[in-house]
């Protein structure tokens, strides 16, 4: 099925901030994080920025590739906030197409292609030297539709306790309930 951008989806250009203060992906309270910097976009799609920090390195001076997977994966992730649900990585299949230097800006973009049930197709690409620059990464994946209950059941009591009692983050949680 096409999907379809919830009504009351953040409006195109807006800045997201953070699902989690401590997400690795774009936590502002993670040192070593990618604090990437996700946007509403037009339809059911994000674009977003991150840049390389040494700290990120595989190979000498260059981005390694768990990360730049982590980088396409949390974009993709973000669309969840177009759909107002909330849904984890099944699977995410990447394309390494050029080495990406540390200090570089990937300038990412991701769209839901299709919806079924509760399995959520999507695609991202990352960019270098620009937001129309050569693609150095690309992925498709497939993310599946889950409860509040999935992080509460799963997730380690001691972060859960503190997620729970941090009212923004309630606040993020109950966001992505309302469904249509
Ligand atoms: C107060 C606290 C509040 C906290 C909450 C704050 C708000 C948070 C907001 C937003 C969070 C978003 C976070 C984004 C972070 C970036 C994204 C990530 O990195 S997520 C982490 C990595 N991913 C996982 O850890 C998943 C681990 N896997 C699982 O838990 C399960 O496998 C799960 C839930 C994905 C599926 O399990 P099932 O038992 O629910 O469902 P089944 O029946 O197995 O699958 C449903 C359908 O999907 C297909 N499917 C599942 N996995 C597949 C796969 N790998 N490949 C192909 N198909 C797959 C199945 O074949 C099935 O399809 P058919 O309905 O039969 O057509």
């Amino acid at each position: 099925m096409t999907p379809v951008r919830h009504p009351d989806a953040p409006a195109p250009g807006e800045l997201l901030g953070a699902h989690y203060g401590e997400c690795f992906g774009c936590g502002g309270e993670q040192p070593h994080g990618l604090h990437l910097q996700a946007r509403a976009g037009e339809g059911v799609s994000i674009t977003a920025e991150f840049t390389v920090q040494p700290a990120h390195q595989g190979a000498p001076g260059l981005a390694h590739g768990g990360v730049l997977a982590t980088a396409l994966d949390e974009t993709l992730g973000s669309l969840n906030w177009l759909l107002r649900t909330i849904a984890v990585t099944g699977r995410l299949e990447t394309d390494f197409v050029r080495p990406v230097p540390v200090g570089t800006t990937l300038y990412l973009e991701a769209e839901v292609t299709a919806v079924a049930g509760r399995k959520i197709y999507s695609r991202a690409t990352g960019r270098v030297g620009g937001p129309e620059g050569p693609v150095a990464v690309r992925a498709e994946a497939l993310f599946i539709e889950v409860q509040v209950d999935h992080f509460v059941n799963h997730g380690r009591p001691e972060e859960i306790k503190a997620a729970m009692s941090d009212p923004d983050q309630i606040r993020r949680a109950r966001a992505f309930e309302v469904n249509p």
